[in-house]
């Protein structure tokens, strides 16, 4: 198979030629594959920078993945840790910066190979929830990894629930410590990727304790081992959970503290503090330190959930156009798979979706820099909007993308099913990212929730955000096209997927209210509506997608 992505190998010829199918695919392509190829990239300046981050680490053979499939999970975490001490040195080497145009390209790379993703997402929190004190201690020793992070939030009596979170920490005003404490085994950490083997520090969120109150969920960094010799810490219990569907070569680990004393200033306190005296300061949103998520959430689509989508389009497609199996006209020779029409209706439209997450990825992100900005100012006005926004997309992409993978995989049959034609893996890591950042079907209530009070606010004349402001407009009446070839249209088919979205969410809105009016408690009347509000969540997200995508 791998051979095949290349194009190097055609049914009946000696492995290595040049594939004449495939070479006859490409010259006969209604457009140029170098311009579609620049537009994709941002422009041809981008196209080269991408090749040449690409083939520099793709020629550099401590990356290569060529044994990959016949290592044990230790073997593919021994490997991960060196590659990802490799591209510190290479990106010193090729003066390439995780800030610079390239990590999007160094990222998609070598992600699904290098250890320590999780050490990302420790300095994104600390970054985004940390005082400028804290960000100036913490952030150049991670940069130089000079310790390794993590994130430690899921317990394992809770994933989804945030509030249920038992993991401790009390405020020892007489030492200006926190304690913490893993109370009992449901309150153990149990998933937080680099806790396995690696991390020597994590952000650990606990319930925050000060004078016998409970404040909520707050962030703490903790040293978990020694920087000497990488020894567990005094009160530490930690280790790896095992083997997993995919990520062996990420050490996701748990982890369990016994009265592990931090100073005052170990508690993340760039919105919300305590004092020397005990008092407890919020400057913002209650759900400011679920924040990260918020960004994780946003950062995973373009990260995680659309590669692996074009990675199997590119599979699946070129291997429909070299493997011939069966006759389409009797006398002629086997056809080429991708001849058959329910070969193409089943691997096209994974492709024009790839296309269209694409470009929705820039818009996204550019919405939660944009209110990122706005937070960093203090004003948290876009902070519900944008939460809704990461959920509701996350959730769908990611959900898009993995029935994507697994249709391109089932498209080719058994050599689809061969580890070696890479289908495997991809669907096996992908499907993940539903369940990690916010199991799906919860995000997309969290959207449709937010959806359900912009309703109501724009039916009785409110304002609405921006991303909402189709339902104060558009009234759900008649559909627009006239024909089926009226869906062709992009302003016909935006308009009827607006149409849908604003008909769901009304709908569903009116049973909620028929459910409440008629004596049904609001959280009995919500749960007997979660299917409906799912639905209208994704559609409105739809609506979206397609409005930007026509634009
Ligand atoms: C770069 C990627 C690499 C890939 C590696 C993968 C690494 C994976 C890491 C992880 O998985 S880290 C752990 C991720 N865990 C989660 O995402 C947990 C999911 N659960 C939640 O987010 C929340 O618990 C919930 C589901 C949103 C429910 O919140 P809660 O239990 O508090 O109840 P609600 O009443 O529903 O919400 C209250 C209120 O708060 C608002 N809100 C909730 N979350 C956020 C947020 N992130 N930002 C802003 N606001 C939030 C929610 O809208 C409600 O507001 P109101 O409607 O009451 O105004
Ligand atoms: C590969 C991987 C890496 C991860 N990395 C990390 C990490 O680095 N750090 C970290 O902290 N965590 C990490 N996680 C944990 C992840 O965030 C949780 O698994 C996730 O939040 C779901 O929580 P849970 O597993 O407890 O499932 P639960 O919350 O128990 O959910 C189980 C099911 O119940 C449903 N459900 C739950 N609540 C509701 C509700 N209110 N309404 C309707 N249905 C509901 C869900 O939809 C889901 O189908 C990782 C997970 C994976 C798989």
């Amino acid at each position: 198979m791998a051979l095949l992505e290349t194009g190097k190998y055609s049914q009946g010829s000696v492995p290595g030629s040049v594939n004449p199918d495939l070479a006859n695919e490409r010259q006969t392509a209604s457009f140029s594959v170098e311009k579609l190829t620049a537009w994709l990239d941002g422009g041809a300046e981008r196209t080269r920078l991408r090749r040449a981050v690409v083939d520099a680490i793709e020629s550099d053979p401590v990356f290569s993945r060529e044994n990959q499939y016949f290592q044990s999970q230790n073997e593919r975490y021994e490997a991960a840790v060196r590659k990802a001490v490799h591209l510190q040195k290479k990106m010193h080497e090729m003066g390439w910066s995780e800030d610079g145009p390239e990590f999007k390209y160094i990222y998609r790379a070598v992600a699904g190979d290098v250890a320590f993703l999780l050490h990302r997402i420790f300095m994104r929190s600390i970054s985004m929830l940390g005082s400028d004190e804290q960000v100036a201690k913490w952030i150049p020793l991670a940069s130089q990894y000079q310790l390794i992070g993590s994130y430690a939030q899921t317990e394992l009596g809770h994933g989804t629930y945030l509030q249920g979170l038992e993991t401790t920490a009390v405020f020892d005003v007489t030492t200006q410590e926190f304690i913490l404490n893993t109370p009992k085994i449901s309150a153990m950490k149990w998933w937080p990727g680099d806790m396995g083997r690696s991390a020597t520090h994590t952000v650990v969120f606990a319930q925050l304790y000060i004078h016998g109150k409970c404040y909520g969920i707050h962030p703490f960094i903790v040293q978990i081992r020694s920087l000497q010799d990488h020894s567990l810490c005094p009160g530490i219990i930690a280790g790896d959970i095992g083997p997993k569907m995919n990520f062996e070569h990420i050490d996701n680990g748990y982890l369990m503290l016994q009265s592990v004393r931090v100073p005052r200033e170990n508690m993340l306190n760039k919105f919300c503090e305590v004092q020397p005296d005990g008092t407890y300061v919020r400057r913002g949103s209650q759900k400011i330190n679920y924040f990260t998520m918020t960004s994780v959430r946003i950062s995973l689509i373009s990260g995680e959930a659309i590669p692996p989508l074009m990675k199997a389009c590119t599979i699946a497609i070129r291997y429909s156009a070299v493997r011939r199996q069966s006759k389409l006209k009797p006398g002629e020779q086997e056809a080429k798979i991708l001849d058959y029409q329910t070969q193409q209706e089943k691997l096209l439209p994974q492709l024009a979706a790839a296309y269209a997450f694409h470009f929705i990825d820039d818009y996204l992100q550019e919405l939660f820099d944009r209110g990122y900005r706005e937070i960093q100012r203090k004003n948290f006005d876009t902070l519900p909007e944008l939460h809704a926004l990461s959920s509701g997309f996350k959730a769908l992409v990611t959900q898009y993308c993995t029935s994507g993978v697994e249709i391109c995989l089932r498209a080719c049959g058994g050599h689809g099913y061969s580890l070696l034609s890479g289908l495997p893996s991809l669907y096996t890591k992908i499907i993940a990212s539903c369940i990690y950042e916010g199991e799906n079907t919860v995000l997309l209530l969290q959207t449709a929730r937010f959806l359900i009070k912009c309703f109501m606010a724009a039916s009785t004349g409110q304002s609405v955000p921006p991303s909402v402001t189709y339902l104060a407009a558009a009234k759900p009446g008649k559909c627009p096209a006239k024909n089926k070839l009226d869906f062709l249209r992009p302003d016909i088919y935006t308009e009827a997927y607006q149409h849908a979205a604003v008909r769901l969410i009304s709908s569903t809105a009116a049973k909620l209210q028929d459910l409440i009016q008629s004596g049904v408690k609001k959280h009995d009347a919500w749960n007997r509506c979660t299917v409906q509000l799912v639905q209208a969540a994704k559609v409105s997200k739809i609506y979206l997608l397609i409005w930007f995508f026509s634009l």
